[in-house]
């Protein structure tokens, strides 16, 4: 969240600026203040979306302005000061703020070399938000085409690794292959390996220990089913899948969380903002208590499960909810709109 507040107090910052220097010559030039009071305060109005939460802190801003008119340099230390402010009241969003926005493309089996090309052509021509860090799960065998394509920005993951370096496991891929082609990341535990090849707990936290042990970057799956959720057993799952996991990692610098309810996943259905943050913030309390205060301050966790460019802005807002894992929308070119949400 710093990033994004770096980004809207950046902006708002310098739409300020920019209005603030127009203000003070105009005013300079008809000799009469009353056309810079007038020019500042209708600044919020312009600046004020952009600051969102922050509109107050703000308008104190500009009061604080007016009032040292007279000196271009006395005003710019005020504002320093005040902006200060700005970022220190802002309590929530500093405590998110060391965590960089973390955007996860899930292609899972889909694509071919056409389509691949098409959607990185449309990322490389788009402007990403640098303040959103960016992964694009992709099938194995197109690891090293959609390496060679997709901005050097953007980084790439396989969507499941085995969890030893070599050997006779007919048609597994190990972390130490993903790393010789260029992968960075491997998604870990996506509930379509659960459910569907059987993936346990221990089997996924296994993965993830060698996975790291490699130097991969590592996004853990975890999520409950609908019938979890019905049975008012939603902490109970993932606190048990994050035991799984918390049993091999030990260093969680490059672990990514992303939560992801089963019956959220390309069903159209998404949790509300609000039911997301629900289990976001019972994991960061779980980090805390079972782990540290510094992973649970540190560790990023994404919202997975019919992300769009619809709703991800709300989502994004957020205070535990630190990047998204898409599906079905990273193969479209809304995609974009999804990486920047925070902008
Ligand atoms: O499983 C997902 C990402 O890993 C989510 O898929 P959808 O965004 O298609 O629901």
């Amino acid at each position: 969240m710093i990033q994004f507040l770096r980004v809207t107090g950046g902006r708002a910052h310098s739409v300020w600026h920019a209005h603030q220097n127009e203000a003070l010559s105009r005013a300079t030039m008809d000799n009469n203040p009353s056309v810079c009071e007038t020019m500042l305060l209708d600044v919020p109005k312009s600046v004020a979306p952009q600051a969102q939460k922050f509109t107050a802190v703000f308008i104190k801003l500009f009061e604080h302005q007016w009032k040292t008119y007279e000196g271009q340099k006395k005003v710019s230390t005020s504002y320093q000061y005040i902006l200060y402010e700005f970022y220190a009241n802002s309590n929530t969003h500093s405590k998110m703020s060391a965590r960089k926005f973390c955007v996860g493309g899930n292609w899972k089996m889909n694509g071919d070399q056409k389509s691949i090309a098409e959607i990185s052509k449309t990322l490389s021509g788009a402007a990403l938000d640098p303040n959103t860090e960016v992964v694009i799960g992709c099938p194995a065998i197109y690891l090293m085409y959609a390496r060679n394509l997709l901005p050097c920005t953007v980084g790439v993951a396989g969507q499941n690794a085995y969890k030893v370096a070599k050997g006779a496991f007919t048609g597994e891929i190990s972390p130490a292959m993903l790393k010789d082609i260029g992968a960075d990341w491997v998604i870990l535990g996506h509930s379509e390996r659960r459910a569907i090849f059987n993936e346990s707990d221990e089997l996924i936290a296994e993965k993830a220990e060698h996975a790291l042990a490699e130097g991969l970057k590592v996004i853990a799956c975890i999520g409950e089913t609908l019938d979890e959720r019905e049975a008012g057993k939603t902490n109970e799952v993932v606190a048990r899948q994050m035991c799984a996991y918390a049993k091999k990692v030990r260093d969680w610098t490059n672990v990514v969380v992303a939560y992801e309810p089963v019956w959220a996943i390309g069903t159209g259905k998404t949790a509300t903002p609000e039911q997301a943050q629900e289990v976001h913030a019972f994991l960061r309390q779980w980090l805390t208590d079972n782990i540290s205060k510094e992973v649970s301050a540190a560790l990023r966790i994404q919202y997975g499960g019919s992300v769009t460019a619809a709703n991800a802005k709300d989502l994004a807002k957020k205070p535990d909810i630190d990047g998204f894992l898409v599906g079905g929308a990273s193969l479209k070119p809304e995609f974009v709109d999804i990486i920047n949400a925070r902008q």
